[in-house]
């Protein structure tokens, strides 16, 4: 299981000059000469990763691609191939191991438990690509003989409600850690860990910006639940006697963080939001229905003051430093190509 541990996001585990010369590592300097020569992740670039999928059998044809392409996305066949494909043979081979783990541990313990889903986290920042990531590795572990079942849950669903956001006066704090239903979220994961065998999430929809009252996502024990989420990957509180609780990523068998640089991923954000101006917003329904008529240059400016304001502030407070925490990170370049993965050896 993740055998992380759980530091204060202020202290990241020490990372060597040769992966922090670039923006995602910029920051966190080793603390002298012997942690400078020790990395806990080995470094793959796009090459050697790509590399790997040679001996394996590609599981998604163009068409399966296509559906699975957000709005204008333009996620192409190659790096389905170069990079998801072998990511989701590396879970794939977590994912065997952790159930040979379990049985020999109940072979030792002369118990019978069943095995219980493996979960897999999906952090990063707003925009950055998380749910096209979680959803081509859904599509692709299900093909798998092994995890037929994969479940994806996004912890929207856990904001609190706006009407519980104004009142606690954090409604320009959505994605902050604060404005997410915390308890919730870690019995949710909890429950389906633990192999139960009907667990519900709350629905959030990005059209009303709000919780949908009434639906409910229904999780049955499949074989892998991907959990993703901006903060996904946040430490336990610490308790007011110094204790600290538990941390979602206690119930996690595998962690992933997409990374790219923050002018990269704020430019996302506001192409994101050009296109939803046509699309989603362009409903009578929708909850940023007037965004629709605002002009090119009006747009930008919205979409700019609404990442200066929210979403940038959350990625360098609250996403970014728990990047290290994470089993995996997947450094992505400004087309959305993968340049480099980053596996945790220990
Ligand atoms: N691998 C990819 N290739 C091309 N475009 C992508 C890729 N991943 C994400 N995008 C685009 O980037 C934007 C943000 O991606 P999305 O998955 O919605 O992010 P998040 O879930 O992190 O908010 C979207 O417009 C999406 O179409
Ligand atoms: C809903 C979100 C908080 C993302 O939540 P997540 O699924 O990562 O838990 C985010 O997309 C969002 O709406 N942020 C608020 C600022 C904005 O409108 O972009």
């Amino acid at each position: 299981m993740h055998s992380q541990p759980h530091t204060t996001p202020t202290s990241p585990v020490p990372v060597p000059p040769e992966i922090s010369g670039t923006a995602p590592w910029a920051g966190s300097p080793p603390a002298d000469n012997q942690a400078a020569s020790y990395s806990p992740f080995v470094e793959l670039g796009r090459s050697d990763w790509a590399r790997l999928a040679e001996s394996i059998e590609q599981p998604l044809n163009q068409d399966d691609v296509d559906r699975l392409r957000g709005i204008g996305d333009h996620l192409s066949l190659d790096e389905v191939a170069q990079v998801y494909l072998p990511l989701s043979r590396l879970l794939n081979i977590y994912v065997e191991n952790a159930a040979r783990l379990r049985a020999a541990t109940n072979d030792f313990l002369g118990e019978s438990t069943r095995r219980t889903p493996f979960i897999i986290g999906v952090a990063g920042s707003v925009a950055v690509g998380k749910s096209t990531t979680a959803r081509v590795l859904q599509e692709m572990l299900r093909r798998w003989p092994s995890t037929p079942r994969v479940e994806l849950v996004t912890t929207d669903g856990f904001l609190y409600p706006n009407a519980e956001l104004r009142r606690r006066g954090i409604m320009d704090r959505k994605g902050f850690p604060e404005a997410y239903d915390r308890r919730r979220l870690l019995r949710f994961v909890s429950e389906v860990k633990s192999g139960q065998p009907e667990v519900t999430a709350p629905v959030y929809s990005h059209l009303k910006y709000d919780i949908m009252p009434g639906e409910e996502h229904v999780v049955r024990r499949p074989d892998v639940l991907i959990l993703e989420g901006l903060n996904v990957l946040q430490p336990a509180r610490v308790r007011a006697d110094g204790t600290a609780g538990l941390a979602l990523s206690d119930f996690f068998d595998f962690s992933i963080y997409v990374d790219a640089r923050q002018a990269h991923i704020q430019q996302w954000y506001v192409e994101r939001f050009m296109r939803w101006r046509h699309g989603a917003f362009a409903d009578p329904e929708a909850y940023f229905h007037q965004y629709s008529r605002l002009t090119d240059e009006e747009a930008v400016t919205r979409a700019t003051d609404i990442w200066n304001r929210i979403n940038g502030p959350n990625l360098r407070e609250n996403i970014q430093p728990t990047r290290s925490r994470a089993r995996l990170v997947m450094s992505k370049d400004e087309d959305h190509g993968v340049s480099r993965v980053l596996l945790r050896k220990v």
